[in-house]
């Protein structure tokens, strides 16, 4: 079963075409990978199917209903959650107030501090991530542990199709490791979704299941990932990079 179709979604920024005709779906339980050139429209996707951004034209089914997403909440009240690019943490709040974001518990119209530290603390160390203390404030943490806690919030919230811009890129290898088991986690378990956007093909053929190639606002390849090789992929966005620049273009 689909849980997200994008059909015909066209979005443009001004004379700018970010993306032109992108036909996408994503099935229950998989993990799909979404890879392509600089520029080539996979935030701007994301942030379509986020809320973030309303399309131009074009349509979004979640769980078989069309919907036209006024924000990224609403998109959250439909179970559609995101680590963006950018993060979109709190620096002057604690790692444990950032995990409960808009989604605070109480008790009655307290705020359960004691309750969220702990579950924050769990989180973390479910992960395997090493933050020694959830009161601190998170502009004090190294680029990695903000990823890190980016991706438990989201991870840990009651999302069923999770959005993941880059997930990797702020993070050494031992902690893009536990992402990377944390998503195997989540395939194993079937409930949640999941688009990651990667640069690095030899992890999205690690995790994902089937690979989406956008290229120049459109996807142009769609396959299991059993059935593509690392060469493959990387000749496939080597050959739109040498192609734009023959364009003389920077995308878009
Ligand atoms: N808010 C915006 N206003 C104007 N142009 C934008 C905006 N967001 C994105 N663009 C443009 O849309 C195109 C697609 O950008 P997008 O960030 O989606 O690409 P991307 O594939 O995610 O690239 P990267 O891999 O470099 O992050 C680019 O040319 C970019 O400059």
């Amino acid at each position: 079963m689909d849980v997200l179709v994008a059909e015909h979604v066209a979005k443009r920024f001004g004379a700018l075409t970010a993306l032109r005709d992108v036909n996408l779906r994503l099935e229950k339980g998989e993990v799909l990978g979404l890879i392509g050139d600089n520029g080539a429209g996979k935030s701007t996707l994301i942030k379509v199917i986020c809320g973030f951004h309303q399309p131009d034209s074009g349509r979004l089914v979640v769980n078989g209903q069309e919907v036209t997403l006024r924000s990224v909440d609403h998109a959250r009240s439909l179970g559609i959650d995101t680590v963006y690019q950018g993060l979109a943490l709190i620096n002057e709040l604690s790692v444990y107030h950032n995990m409960f974001l808009n989604r605070e518990l109480r008790v009655g119209p307290l705020l359960n501090n004691r309750a969220m530290r702990r579950l924050a603390r769990a989180h973390l160390e479910d992960m395997g991530v090493n933050i020694p203390n959830v009161n601190s404030e998170v502009a004090k943490l190294s680029g990695g542990q903000r990823q890190a806690v980016a991706v438990a919030r989201a991870v840990y919230s009651d999302a069923k199709i999770l959005l993941l811009d880059e997930p990797l890129a702020a993070m050494g290898a031992k902690e893009g490791t536990l992402i990377l088991d944390l998503i195997r986690d989540l395939k194993a378990r079937g409930e949640v979704s999941v688009i990651i956007i990667a640069h690095n093909y030899a992890q999205v053929l690690d995790v994902c299941d089937r690979v989406n190639l956008l290229q120049h606002g459109t996807i142009t390849f769609d396959k299991p990932t059993a059935d593509v090789s690392l060469d493959e992929l990387t000749e496939l966005v080597v050959a739109e990079y040498r192609a734009r620049r023959t364009r003389g273009n920077g995308g878009g």
